[in-house]
């Protein structure tokens, strides 16, 4: 079964709001924990406007599942913070600068010596690595050649195509997903998943190791509450 990791950007961006600490990011972190998240997931951004760098050492202290640290490797601040961290693993993600949220995967083919250089500087301090890739097979077989752990399948595209035709939505991913279990890379997946679309996903996608959802899930707490909503998550991921 996929391990759900929940990503508390949301959770931070709201405490931002106001200049307190209401909610309590850390507080929301092990409570997610306790009510059965198997990890935390943070995308800090260099302008600080959710996840502060210091989140991630208050973090880090303090919570038993694995921190899944994602975002620009290009920022010598976020390379610092994840050596500084050690996290279980780190995402790398192609963010650009001012970016809403993330919005296309690593072109792995054309980046392919520094991705190596990155993926040896994180495992060389005993950090799993992850890269942020679309589903498309090029890019999943130059991920495989910089020694990547594992790649994160950007669901953006079978989020928005899954309530049009769920069929085709998911055939790439698929694909993918046979691809890199032919290479022996883990597979994780995120982004727009949610309570509607994550039960097909995660039945259809051979060895789907972890997926990492923020925004829907935090928005279903609102109405949900927390405890409830990680609940039903998981339950989407028990296929
Ligand atoms: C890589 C990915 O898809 C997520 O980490 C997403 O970028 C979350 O970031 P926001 O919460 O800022 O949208
Ligand atoms: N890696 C994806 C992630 O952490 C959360 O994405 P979203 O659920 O906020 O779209």
């Amino acid at each position: 079964m996929a391990k759900l990791s929940v990503n508390i950007n949301k959770i931070a961006t709201l405490r931002n709001s106001r200049g307190g600490n209401n909610p309590d990011l850390i507080k929301v972190a092990l409570d997610c924990e306790r009510f059965g998240a198997e990890g935390i997931t943070v995308h800090p951004r260099p302008d600080e406007r959710h996840i502060r760098y210091q989140d991630v050492f208050d973090l880090k202290s303090v919570i038993s599942t694995e921190l899944n640290i994602e975002g620009n490797c290009r920022e010598q601040k976020f390379i610092d913070l994840v050596l500084a961290n050690a996290p279980a693993q780190v995402t790398l993600v192609p963010d650009s600068e001012g970016q809403i949220t993330s919005n296309h995967g690593w072109d792995t083919v054309t980046h392919q010596t520094y991705l190596k250089e990155m993926v040896s500087l994180f495992q060389g301090a005993g950090i799993r690595v992850s890269i942020f890739v679309d589903p498309v097979r090029d890019m999943i077989e130059a991920a495989q050649q910089t020694g990547t752990d594992r790649i994160e399948l950007y669901t953006e595209a079978y989020a928005a195509g899954y309530k049009g035709d769920k069929v085709k939505a998911i055939a790439p991913y698929i694909q993918a997903a046979h691809t890199a279990n032919k290479l022996g890379l883990g597979i994780n997946a995120g982004h727009d998943l949610d309570l509607e679309n994550l039960k097909y996903f995660a039945s259809s996608i051979p060895n789907l190791l972890e997926v990492s959802i923020g925004h829907a899930l935090i928005s279903d707490a609102i109405y949900l509450g927390l405890e409830n909503t990680i609940q039903l998550y998981t339950r989407q991921l028990s296929v």
